[in-house]
């Protein structure tokens, strides 16, 4: 591969899930945001948030995310957020091509409703917070180079097929055959 895919996107859209099963596919190495700042921080996600706050953990994906970008060309998933971030985009768009995972509300609802892991839907009307967000964040994802319909009723499987397609098309050299 020439150069990284960055999955970005919604809490629940499946950066994680599809992420892992198209680095997979592609043979590369896959990186997720979230975990490598758990293992680094020896701490949960939930736990760095309520510890340290969000400012704190956003300026620690900025060093995760440049410390990934800059290591072996592969899949990174990031957390929904990291993009939202000036910084850290403009890193991602100097060194990547950026996917974004679209989802229907309901489908990202139905994913992650039953999930205590993410600090930022701990609210008294967790549904409403996450329109919310992605009402706010719909247009700063949208300037990502591509965009992939993450749809609620395909396995994980289907979706990584789906992906490979769409970005051997959107850029023929990024995935170099082998033999
Ligand atoms: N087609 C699909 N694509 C992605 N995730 C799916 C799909 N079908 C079911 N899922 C499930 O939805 C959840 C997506 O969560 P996750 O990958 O953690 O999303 P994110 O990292 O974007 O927050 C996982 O539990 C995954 O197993
Ligand atoms: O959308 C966000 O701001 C966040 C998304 C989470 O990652 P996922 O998108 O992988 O759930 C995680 O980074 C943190 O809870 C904040
Ligand atoms: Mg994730």
């Amino acid at each position: 591969m020439t150069r990284h895919v960055v999955l970005i996107g919604m809490m629940g859209a499946g950066k994680t899930a599809l992420g892992s099963e198209l680095a997979r596919r592609l043979r590369v190495p896959f990186r997720d945001s979230d975990a490598e700042i758990e293992a680094a921080a020896a701490m949960t996600i939930s736990e760095i948030f309520a510890r340290d706050g969000e400012a704190f953990f956003r300026a620690r994906e900025e060093q995760v995310i440049a410390r990934l970008l800059a290591g072996p060309v592969g899949v990174i998933s990031t957390g929904g957020g990291a993009w939202m971030r000036a910084e850290t985009r403009a890193l991602i768009e100097g060194r990547a091509l950026s996917v974004w995972l679209n989802c229907d509300p309901e489908v990202l609802w139905a994913r992650v409703r039953q999930r205590p892991t993410r600090p930022l839907l701990q609210t008294a009307d967790p549904k409403g917070t996450l329109l919310r967000l992605l009402a706010e964040r719909a247009p700063v994802y949208a300037k990502a180079d591509l965009e992939f319909l993450s749809r609620g009723h395909d396995s994980i499987e289907a979706s990584a097929g789906r992906l490979l397609a769409a970005l051997r098309r959107a850029d023929p050299d990024l995935i170099e055959e082998t033999s």
